[in-house]
């Protein structure tokens, strides 16, 4: 039990915020969490279930933290920092949970006091469900936080934040805001994207019943249906402020999806089986790196026969 912040604050919360506090206490990481959720129920939610200190106000809960985390959907960062930006301590670090970097540093940075240190962070673990019912201690145990300092960020501010995540249990990397908005446009949005589409195209085929599409649902589609069923608002503004990378790998994605469709047309089976076999390998080198723990160790234990 170590003590990294005396008083942390968490502006929205959801499915990150309610993890985050779960986790700190587990970790004995801050003396006092305060926070606050734009909505009377969520608030309520939060008190009954002992998060944490909640406020009805955003300006109250950031009220002498040491740390402020917002923990909102992208598209509300700018509107909260404009709220609590003068509450702001001098010397407090300020930091997100955004799964967009660029868009968020540019929204909250013409916000940050002087005298406050903003560095953002994004960390990698979730799940589809949303609200603060949907938390648990150990979302981040062993998965990535990706810390994005910005020009001039504060280094011991920044080596704090990354102490706290790592006593919150992830591992933390560092990265500039646009490699980040890349890496996870390929290993995050795009795939939600595909996903989306996936159950929308099963929704929409009136030859195969929504009942049928449940009922036969076979283990791919129905991780499709998992993913597709994350929260719209948190996955609406991804899109609208990562446009540049998914749109460039979307466009890739539709390249090479017109080559597998070719192959199938001609049936050219041997560059189906070249490009299956080059994806497997992917997936082996995920789950030998130790970085999907949930998953059995298919393909390296022989099957029994
Ligand atoms: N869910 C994931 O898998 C995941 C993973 C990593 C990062 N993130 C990022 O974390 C952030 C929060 O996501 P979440 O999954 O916890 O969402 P969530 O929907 O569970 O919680 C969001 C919270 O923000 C509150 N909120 C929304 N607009 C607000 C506003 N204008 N003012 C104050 N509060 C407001 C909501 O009431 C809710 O309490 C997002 O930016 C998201 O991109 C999500
Ligand atoms: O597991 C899931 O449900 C998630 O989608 C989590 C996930 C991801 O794509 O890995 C989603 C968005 C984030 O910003 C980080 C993590």
């Amino acid at each position: 039990m170590t003590v990294i912040y005396n008083k942390v604050a968490l502006i929205g919360l959801g499915l990150i915020a309610s993890s985050m506090a779960l986790a700190m206490k587990r970790g004995g990481l801050a003396t006092t969490i305060t926070g606050y959720a734009r909505s009377q129920e969520t608030r309520d939610i939060a008190r009954e279930l002992n998060l944490c200190e909640v406020f009805d106000t955003a300006a109250e809960a950031v009220q002498d933290a040491d740390l402020v985390v917002l923990c909102v959907p992208v598209g509300a960062m700018a509107a909260v920092m404009a709220d609590i930006g003068p509450a702001l301590k001098p010397g407090a670090t300020l930091s997100d949970v955004g799964s967009v970097k660029k868009a968020v540093i540019e929204a909250v940075a013409p916000f940050v006091p002087e005298g406050v240190h903003f560095v953002p962070a994004h960390p990698l673990a979730g799940t589809e469900h949303s609200g603060p019912r949907s938390g648990f201690a150990t979302l981040f145990d062993n998965r990535w936080c990706i810390i994005v300092p910005t020009e001039g960020s504060d280094r011991a501010a920044v080596e704090q934040l990354e102490k706290l995540w790592q006593g919150i249990g992830a591992n933390t990397d560092e990265m500039d805001a646009d490699h980040h908005d890349l890496v996870l446009a390929v290993t995050s949005h795009t795939p939600h994207l595909i996903a989306y589409t996936m159950v929308g195209v099963a929704d929409d085929l009136s030859r195969v019943t929504d009942s049928e599409v449940i009922k036969y649902s076979a283990a791919g589609f129905r991780d499709f249906t998992r993913i597709a069923a994350s929260d719209p608002t948190m996955w609406r503004d991804v899109f609208l402020t990562n446009k540049e990378a998914t749109l460039e790998i979307l466009g890739r994605f539709t390249e090479e999806l017109f080559s597998l469709q070719r192959a199938i047309r001609t049936g050219d089976g041997e560059h189906l089986h070249d490009y299956f076999t080059r994806t497997r390998a992917i997936r082996r080198g995920i789950i030998d790196a130790g970085q999907d723990t949930d998953a059995p160790d298919f393909g390296r234990t022989p099957a029994p026969r």
